[in-house]
């Protein structure tokens, strides 16, 4: 039998099925594996009626999407965003499978969103959203079952939204379904920080490997939200010279490095939470496209999917890339950037951080027994070490790029666990 690979016009879907298959290819996964892990085990879509506050009634698209629960409950975000759609849900909830099992925790993938402009909304818009799109999903979701988390424009209100609307649908409290809470409600200590901490600490790893010191190593990071804040912040703080940042309002460069802290607190006092109005010494502001071609050591893609791509890979100057954002590199960029001897940590070992985080909030919530902020980092560190380890070492062994080997650890991983617990999930 030979399998019939599945392709997607989504850019997304699409480089996650050819990574997917290049990989299943090259460790010799037998075809009844490669086509049951092709495909997602649900794909759900809902509506979402939303009485805006000037009395209009609009009805926006949601998706909760679960990709595999060989591992366990499903686990992965959701994102509100314009372009969310159910193909660009799954391809994310098909990464989630890698990334769970490449991390070593005790989940399958998932991934959810809402098609919306959270920049048109208002906070009671968005809260209407929440609350119903939760509602709409509940059949789906549970700490067993799929766990969603923060994504692109969510965070811990969002989340209490989620668990509040379910906890009452239930009639008891539910605060293991979801993870990324307020500290103050079943969140943990840690989570806001552990992508971005887990992004930075590949960075640093990669350069230790290679002979090279963090200190004065210059970084660029495309979008300073949750991932690209807190990956500058620990950065600097570790001696690296962070030359631009960037949101969608353009890129800020600063030779001589910026002040991440600063740039932080601008964002946060923002009524909008943007860079836009951020003023250093010797500050420049260039076009937002910019931070991805600036000559630096590490450039962190911390925004969106598809951002090196074919156009552009090759004005891309960086000596290294640490993949913040899921899927900021199409496969045709990777052979461009490969090309160029650009060596690249893939998106699902270097952002794991936030799973991982989220295991740690979900096994808390759990037990309703809390960590410290120590513990949690400590954990967090010794994990994002130790597979940045595993995944160079198998790299350097096999003389395969980083990419091919976290994925031939990951299937491995999970293809076990289909063959152990059968095909019939
Ligand atoms: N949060 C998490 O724990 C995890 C997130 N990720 C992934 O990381 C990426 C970022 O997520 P997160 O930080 O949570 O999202 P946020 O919404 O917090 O931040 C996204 C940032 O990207 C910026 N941005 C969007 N488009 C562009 C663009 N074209 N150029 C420059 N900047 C842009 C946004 O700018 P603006 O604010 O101006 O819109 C914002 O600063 C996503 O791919 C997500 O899936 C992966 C693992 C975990
Ligand atoms: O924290 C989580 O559970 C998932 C985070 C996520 O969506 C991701 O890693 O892409």
């Amino acid at each position: 039998m030979s399998v019939e690979k599945r392709t997607s016009t989504n850019v997304l879907l699409d480089t996650a099925l050819k990574n997917f298959y290049g990989a299943a290819a090259e460790m010799g996964l037998e075809d009844g594996l490669v086509e049951i892990l092709s495909r997602s085990e649900r794909k759900v879509c809902v509506s979402i009626p939303v009485e805006l506050d000037d009395g209009t009634i609009r009805v926006f698209d949601g998706f909760r999407v679960l990709h595999s629960s060989a591992l366990g409950p499903g686990k992965g975000g959701v994102r509100f965003h314009p372009d969310v759609c159910v193909d660009e849900c799954e391809a994310l909830a098909f990464m989630m499978t890698w990334k769970c099992s490449l991390a070593g925790i005790p989940y399958g993938g998932g991934k959810g969103g809402v098609s919306c402009d959270p920049l048109e909304l208002s906070p009671r818009e968005k809260e209407r959203i929440a609350r119903t799109f939760a509602a709409r999903i509940e059949p789906f979701v549970g700490a067993w079952t799929d766990v969603p988390a923060p994504d692109v424009n969510t965070g811990g209100p969002e989340m209490i939204w989620f668990m509040d609307t379910i906890s009452k649908m239930r009639g008891r409290l539910e605060p293991a379904i979801f993870t990324g809470k307020p500290i103050s409600l079943w969140g943990s200590k840690g989570r806001t920080a552990a992508t971005g901490l887990g992004v930075a600490t590949c960075a640093m790893e990669l350069l230790k490997v290679l002979g090279k010191p963090v200190k004065d190593a210059t970084v660029a990071v495309q979008g300073f939200g949750n991932v690209g804040t807190y990956a500058a912040k620990v950065l600097s703080e570790a001696g690296a010279k962070v030359v631009g940042v960037s949101d969608i309002t353009g890129t800020y460069f600063c030779k001589d490095g910026l002040d991440i802290a600063k740039a932080m607190a601008h964002v946060s006092n923002h009524p909008k939470k943007l860079l836009e109005g951020y003023q250093q010494a010797g500050l420049e502001k260039l076009p937002l496209a910019d931070v991805l071609f600036l000559d630096v050591d590490v450039l962190l893609p911390c925004a969106l999917e598809g951002a090196i791509n074919a156009k552009n890979a090759d004005m891309v100057k960086a000596t290294f890339i640490v993949e913040g954002a899921n899927g900021p590199v199409t496969p045709e960029a990777d052979a461009v950037l490969d090309a160029k001897g650009i060596l690249i940590v893939p998106d699902f070992l270097a952002n794991s951080g936030g799973v991982v985080g989220s295991y740690f909030e979900w096994c808390q919530d759990l037990a309703g027994f809390f960590w410290t902020e120590e513990e949690y980092n400590e954990r967090l560190l010794r994990i994002m070490r130790d597979n940045f380890h595993r995944v160079w070492e198998y790299s350097q062994e096999k003389s395969i790029k980083m990419r091919r080997a976290a994925f031939m650890v990951a299937i491995k991983r999970v293809a076990d666990a289909v063959r152990m617990r059968g095909i019939f999930l």
